[in-house]
């Protein structure tokens, strides 16, 4: 694609695409260009997608699919081959000993500098290439922060740090008869190279490297994609998925097991009156119940099931799901318990636990009570506290239960309001447990309270403080 059908694309959609050469400066001349937007937030950070494969595995072609289809989002396509270095006069004279598919080959600091400010949402400027001359020339071409960056290249999965920025990471995986046929069209018709000099240069590095540095690299991909564009299954797929991460908060970017229900009017209504100071303790009690229901029947849908057969009166089978049996619920006193009895309408007979954690002073926090099910290592675990603040109650809790044998992955952390700080902290520590949640918000206040939060949860469930309620309506 050419940079006037990128224009084009860009004009008529509403795309930003740049993934291309332009000509003309040197790379003496490139630097990071001063933030030209100082939203560091964390809600405008894109979704960084790493595409590696071998040369000519169709990399650049899958790129180009998956911009088109991101039609209504902002997409900025970054080349690792933009940060190869310059070859010097004698390299040059050389050119054919030199190994440009070897990670050394790549200016990958530069290259991790220009991801890290995208990320920030930084505009940044790329270096331009030239294949024929080796060296970079001007002008430079400038990459604006976008919702979408797709970082391509044949090594893009080898620096750890590059990994690391990623949301995604797809390898194309493409027969090797396949990517050299292609290599040599390319190279000949586009790089006006001849075809001995592209079989020499394949055999002397392009073919070792790719079993040396691309190939194990193959093992941090989370899609491996056969066929490479010629896969329209994969593409979209893959293009479904980035769409609904771009609609879920920036924190679902980073942990994949934090789940927040989707958002509806009848959601965000039900929020506004319980975090309403005026609702009255009826309507505060009425409308948590409702998003407490909604909460835990989400997370019902995380249990493991098995597949099951049942003869319906008709006499046909129906093929369905079966429960999970094994699960209890285990609410942290005294908030949790308002959780109980949705669990209790969703799952019969369910054992439910308790464990009291005393909160002394701002940050410590001490376990006084536990009362669990004796077999709880044997079950699946839905942790009930409608509050994720500070997240020091939770690593208490679930520390507690994995001293009691349960498996981490066998966890469900429940909530109603999740600050993002209590997510790290969990997330973090225990990375294979599962949160669900209603809302994420905004942070802690100066006394680790959640903001905007919607106060003591217990107190206002209980009725223990008439203060925050004005008018009692029955
Ligand atoms: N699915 C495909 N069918 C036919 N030709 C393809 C296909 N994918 C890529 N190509 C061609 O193969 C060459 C290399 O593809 P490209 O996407 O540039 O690979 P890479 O970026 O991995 O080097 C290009 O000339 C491209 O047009
Ligand atoms: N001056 C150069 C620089 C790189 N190459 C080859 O390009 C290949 C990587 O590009 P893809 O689009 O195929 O990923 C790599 O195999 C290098 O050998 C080159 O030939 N000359
Ligand atoms: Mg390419």
């Amino acid at each position: 694609m050419g940079s006037n059908s990128v224009d084009l694309l860009q004009s008529s959609t509403g795309v930003h695409f740049s993934g291309l050469h332009l000509n003309e400066l040197e790379r003496r001349d490139f630097k990071m260009e001063k933030t030209t937007s100082s939203t560091e937030n964390a809600y405008r950070q894109p979704f960084i997608i790493g595409v590696a494969g071998g040369a000519s595995s169709g990399k650049t072609t899958v790129c180009n699919m998956i911009i088109n289809q991101l039609h209504d989002q902002r997409v900025a396509l970054v080349n690792q081959e933009s940060f190869y270095y310059d070859l010097t006069d004698d390299e040059v004279a050389l050119v054919h000993e030199y190994n440009f598919d070897h990670p050394d080959a790549f200016d990958t600091e530069t290259l991790l500098c220009c991801l890290e400010n995208l990320k920030r949402g930084k505009a940044v400027e790329i270096p331009n290439y030239d294949f024929k001359t080796h060296k970079c020339v001007s002008p430079s071409r400038k990459v604006n922060p976008a919702d979408v960056v797709i970082l391509e290249g044949i090594l893009v999965f080898h620096d750890h740090r590059l990994r690391d920025l990623m949301n995604m990471k797809i390898f194309v995986d493409t027969d090797a008869d396949l990517r050299l046929s292609r290599r040599i069209r390319r190279d000949t018709l586009e790089k006006g190279r001849d075809v001995k000099t592209v079989l020499d240069q394949y055999s002397k590095f392009v073919k070792p490297a790719f079993e040396d540095f691309i190939l194990p690299a193959k093992k941090y991909a989370d899609i491996i994609m056969p066929r490479g564009g010629d896969n329209h299954v994969a593409i979209d797929l893959i293009v479904q998925h980035i769409c609904t991460k771009l609609g879920q908060h920036e924190l679902c970017k980073i942990y994949p097991n934090l789940y927040v229900i989707q958002s509806t009017f009848q959601i965000r209504g039900m929020h506004t009156i319980i975090r309403d100071a005026q609702t009255t303790k009826h309507d505060f009690i009425f409308y948590s119940d409702r998003l407490i229901r909604l909460v835990v029947e989400h997370g019902l849908g995380h249990l493991p099931f098995q597949e099951k057969q049942v003869m319906t009166p008709t006499g046909s089978v129906y093929t369905g799901v079966e429960f999970c049996k094994r699960l209890c619920g285990i609410s942290v006193i005294r908030s949790g318990e308002s959780m109980e009895n949705a669990l209790r309408a969703c799952c019969k007979g369910i054992k439910i636990g308790k464990i009291l954690i005393h909160r002394e002073g701002d940050n410590g926090q001490q376990l006084i009570y536990q009362n669990l099910p004796k077999d709880i290592a044997d079950r699946q675990v839905l942790l009930l506290d409608p509050i994720l603040g500070t997240g020091n109650s939770a690593v208490q809790a679930i520390s507690l239960l994995l001293e009691k044998g349960v498996d981490e992955a066998n966890i469900i952390f429940l909530n109603l309001i999740s600050a993002p700080q209590g997510v790290h902290v969990v997330c973090k520590r225990f990375p294979r447990i599962k949160i669900v949640t209603s809302e994420i918000e905004q942070g802690l206040n100066e006394d680790f309270r959640v903001i905007p939060g919607m106060g003591e949860f217990g107190d206002r469930y209980f009725g223990t403080d008439d203060s925050y309620f004005g008018t009692e309506d029955d």
